[in-house]
């Protein structure tokens, strides 16, 4: 078991493009955003294609491939439209998500246990072009075992369920989930990653995990920059995570 407390910022640009598509302008770019993030110590660059394009475009994925000086983390839902995009890109990282055209954001974690078959093939597929794959998951001790059996490197922990909690003691159950999930993970041999929801007031307990490599954050980054600017934002979440890693 990892008991280094090396931790990771990957920074989700996608909320930057939601405000540019809500008026079909050219700004705000994501990719300014992205090289914002890297200056002020973003590990990596986070985007989710969604099938409605409703914030991030193909554009973006491609121009963010010849500019990033640390490495994408593409998320995509499996279908063989973003199954032959992402050949096209080969990003260093992809990210399998569950997606519904309805769906606010993304609700839980994708069912890897209940269509192996399917999602081992992706895996392999996506694994041929030297992607590292992981799969978004709950934390799940049967999703986690079924993603080892499927061949993914890596999982995320979905850590929406605990951002959402509204009582210490919901707060409490959520994250000791994710805690017995990191563990789970670990023990199979995997890379764990854990994301979503994840704010400047709840952050710290998921960074003190001891093993977890990497958090993914957005939507609270992109928010608190508009008041404090992006590299401001990306600056401050990274030294939370670094000291709530390293009093671990
Ligand atoms: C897969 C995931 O965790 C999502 O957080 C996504 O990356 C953010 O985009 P949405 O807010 O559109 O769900
Ligand atoms: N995979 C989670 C992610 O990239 C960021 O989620 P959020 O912070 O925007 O909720």
């Amino acid at each position: 078991m990892t008991t280094s407390n090396r931790i990771l910022l990957g920074v989700n640009i996608d909320h930057v493009a939601t405000l540019r598509q809500a008026r079909g302008t050219r700004y705000p770019d994501p990719v300014k955003a992205a090289l914002d993030a890297e200056e002020a110590g973003a590990d990596g660059i986070t985007v989710h294609l969604r099938e409605d394009r409703r914030h991030i475009q193909e554009r973006d994925v491609l121009l963010l491939k010849d500019v990033l000086q640390t490495r994408m983390n593409f998320e995509m839902g499996v279908t063989e439209e973003m199954m032959a995009f992402a050949e096209r890109i080969r990003p260093a990282h992809i990210c399998l998500v569950p997606e519904t055209r309805q769906e606010l954001t993304t609700e839980g974690g994708l069912d890897v246990a209940g269509q192996e078959a399917r999602i081992k093939a992706a895996v392999e597929r996506l694994s041929k072009i030297g992607s590292e794959v992981s799969l978004f998951i709950d934390a799940d001790e049967r999703q986690i075992e079924a993603s080892k059996r499927v061949g993914a490197p890596a999982i995320e922990l979905h850590t929406g369920r605990y951002a959402d909690a509204q009582t210490p003691s919901e707060v409490a159950e959520e994250l000791q989930r994710i805690v017995d999930g990191v563990a789970v993970g670990l023990a199979q041999g995997l890379i764990v990653n854990a994301g979503h929801g994840l704010h400047y007031h709840n952050v710290e307990a998921v960074a003190a995990i001891k093993g977890i490599n990497e958090l993914n954050i957005g939507h609270a980054l992109v928010a608190h920059a508009l008041f404090v600017g992006f590299k401001g934002a990306v600056a401050e979440m990274k030294a939370l995570i670094l000291a709530a890693a390293a009093k671990a």
